[in-house]
């Protein structure tokens, strides 16, 4: 599809008889600038609740701190409400009427607004997806570069499946605008039938710290099908109130936002119809993706009809809001009824987002064929090169930078001899409670254990591989641990201790001993040795009979490495890619490593097509320590290579 390359202009011109406005003047948002006082933030807050005739009760779910430090939820939200006063009160800004004036002509113009509710509820039995356009955020900072294109990523979202696109409108931490909106609605308001399944323009959504009529007003003018309301932010009189002004006035049927099963009773009683579950809890941060299971069984409790495509007359629309990145995770929601996925770091961050919506596998049939694996479908997760593991990583620093450049796997080296040997277990710690946070989780990640094709192991293995693929993404990226010749109570203890989420052998342990059972559920990347290039001559020596035979359901994963007389692994030495690519014809997916640097790893991936690749000296500034340059470019060679590739298949 071609993006339009004209995004509308923000001078376009809305008239009506009574006001003549343009996008420019509306647009116009909040001064920035000001600074404002913990008193004053606090004095923001009680202002919301002070015109409620009942406060004790209207504010009853409302979070106070124990020492009443405002947390970073009620920070923005207090700094909204004084950027809005002060804005409101300037001689330039429009006036209420003058916004909904001017979201009258809007709707003219371009069209009515959609409804929220039938926009999810018409997509069963596929899951509806909210797209988001999300510059920056609080807690990851900048997610997009400076001149990132609104209209031309809301384009690429709609073509590729996206359903509602939400745009985080809030200056100060988010980096959004209004512009961006319009620009997106713009955009994508001509969109007509579009994939097999005839889709319409996407819904768009004012993602923003709504408090008061007028952002409600301002996200119709602006070209806004609806808005979010944040029950942990606005007393019950005041949710009641924005819900049904937003409906009288303009037909809009907001998102309601909530966290605990307080929040999701007020927004109940409040009369709410789309009600999403917010899995990060914003006052501290914390991601917990059971919080949409735990709100989808209080509903399934209080007998609420709101699963997704119910036969009977579906009350409430439920929508889970963050924290997902694969189709494993919207498979789990789809379990339990929700309706609508809201996606956005891990779709700002995709370097391909056509390719990642498509792999969020969002109709139960798609997800159905990607777990139903054969062997023909080994292409399926070997094109794409769909793990990068940055290796040797000794501080937490260079961990994040790996995190941030895009690694799916970080690994820590416990092997005795190594010069890149983790100094100490708090070392180690540093490094897995980095990654962890990058990820915004606070557990091990869990890697199924599949048995139904146990009795084979290449179909096995490849089974293995889509779940390390969709468990491990760039968003909620794995610790490895790499173990050489080390005991099976050492790995366990050490697994234990520091939190590691995979374990690579990489000695001469043999594939039993790559067995899960032996370290407490932990999976298992298993190291298979291959000669250097330069001493791999002789066809009919290839190792991969060899390995094909000895092949067990142990592994998770299969790495092929070089083998270097004397040396142990991290040997800058590459062996003939040749032999991986014969494995994968054969049906096995394998990871590649062994002398990987950001200027073969192109070459690498081109002719091999792996499902991996591996790198650890060939990105270092020094023995131990990255080079952060030369991570980034690793990652960015091998998935342009691997997008390349792809391209031609
Ligand atoms: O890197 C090491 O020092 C190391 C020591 C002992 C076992 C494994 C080690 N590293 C592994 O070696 C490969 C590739 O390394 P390189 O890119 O050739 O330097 C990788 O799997 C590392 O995990």
């Amino acid at each position: 599809f071609v993006v339009s390359s004209s995004p509308p202009s923000s001078c376009a011109r809305m008239s009506s008889s009574r006001t003549f406005i343009t996008t420019n003047t509306l647009i116009e948002t909040v001064d920035t600038s000001a600074q404002y006082t913990p008193e004053q933030l606090k004095q923001a807050l009680q202002n919301l609740l002070d015109d409620s005739d009942n406060p004790a009760a209207d504010g009853a779910h409302l979070y106070v701190a124990p020492d009443e430090i405002l947390s970073k939820l009620q920070e923005i939200t207090a700094t909204v409400c004084l950027d809005y006063n002060n804005y409101q009160q300037l001689p330039t800004s429009p006036s209420l009427q003058h916004l909904e004036e001017a979201a009258k002509v809007f709707a003219q113009t371009h069209g009515p607004l959609l409804s929220l509710q039938q926009v999810i509820q018409q997509q069963a039995p596929t899951m509806a997806l909210a797209a988001e356009f999300k510059r920056a955020s609080p807690s990851k900072g900048r997610m997009a570069p400076e001149n990132t294109s609104a209209a031309e990523q809301g384009m690429r979202y709609a073509h590729a499946g996206a359903n509602i696109l939400s745009v985080l409108t809030e200056p100060r931490w988010f980096q959004g605008s209004l512009q961006d909106l319009t620009d997106i609605r713009l955009a994508t308001n001509d969109i007509q039938n579009i994939g097999k399944d005839n889709r319409q323009r996407p819904a768009i959504l004012r993602k923003d710290f709504v408090i008061n009529e007028y952002m409600i007003a301002q996200a119709a003018a602006a070209g806004g099908d609806t808005v979010l309301l944040i029950v942990a932010v606005l007393p019950l009189h005041l949710l009641q109130r924005l819900m049904h002004y937003a409906r009288d006035t303009f037909q809009m049927e907001p998102l309601v936002e909530v966290h605990t099963t307080d929040e999701l009773k007020v927004a109940l009683q409040a009369g709410a119809r789309v009600i999403g579950v917010n899995n990060r809890n914003l006052h501290t941060f914390q991601m917990d993706l059971q919080t949409s299971e735990r709100m989808a069984a209080f509903l399934q409790k209080e007998g609420i009809v709101y699963q997704h495509g119910s036969p009977y007359n579906q009350q409430v629309c439920l929508c889970a809001l963050s924290g997902m990145s694969n189709a494993m995770d919207v498979h789990r929601y789809r379990q339990v009824g929700i309706g609508m996925c809201l996606i956005g770091e891990s779709l700002m961050r995709a370097s391909d987002p056509v390719a990642a919506i498509q792999n969020l596998c969002l109709h139960p049939e798609d997800w159905e064929a990607q777990t139903n694996v054969s062997s023909g479908s080994i292409a399926a997760y070997t094109a794409g090169t769909q793990i990068v593991k940055v290796c040797g990583i000794t501080n937490s620093h260079d961990a994040l930078k790996a995190c941030q450049s895009g690694a799916n796997l970080i690994g820590i080296i416990f092997a005795e001899k190594s010069p890149r040997k983790v100094t100490s277990m708090e070392q180690a710690k540093e490094i897995v409670q980095t990654v962890r946070q990058f990820g915004e989780r606070s557990s091990r990640l869990e890697f199924p254990a599949t048995t139904a094709t146990f009795s084979n192991p290449l179909l096995h293995l490849t089974q293995q591989a889509r779940i390390l693929a969709q468990t491990a993404t760039p968003q909620r990226p794995a610790v490895v641990g790499v173990f050489q010749n080390q005991s099976s109570e050492y790995i366990r203890s050490v697994c234990e201790q520091a939190g590691l989420d995979v374990i690579q052998l990489h000695g001469s342990e043999g594939m039993a001993a790559a067995n899960r059972d032996l370290y407490n559920g932990v999976p298992v990347l298993r190291v298979v040795d291959i000669p250097s290039s330069s001493e791999t001559h002789d066809n009919s020596d290839s190792p991969i009979q060899t390995l094909l035979q000895s092949l067990t359901n142990d592994p998770m994963a299969i790495l092929l490495d070089t083998a270097v007389p004397g040396q142990q692994g991290g040997t800058g030495k590459t062996f003939d890619w040749q032999l991986a690519l014969e494995l994968q014809n054969q049906g096995l997916p394998v990871l590649v490593a062994g002398g990987l640097t950001p200027d073969n790893v192109a070459d690498c991936v081109a002719s091999t097509r792996p499902f991996g690749v591996d790198v650890s000296s060939g990105v270092e500034a020094s023995k131990g320590i990255k080079d952060h340059v030369a991570v980034e470019q690793f990652l960015q060679q091998s998935r342009q290579a691997a997008r390349d590739a792809n391209r031609g298949f």
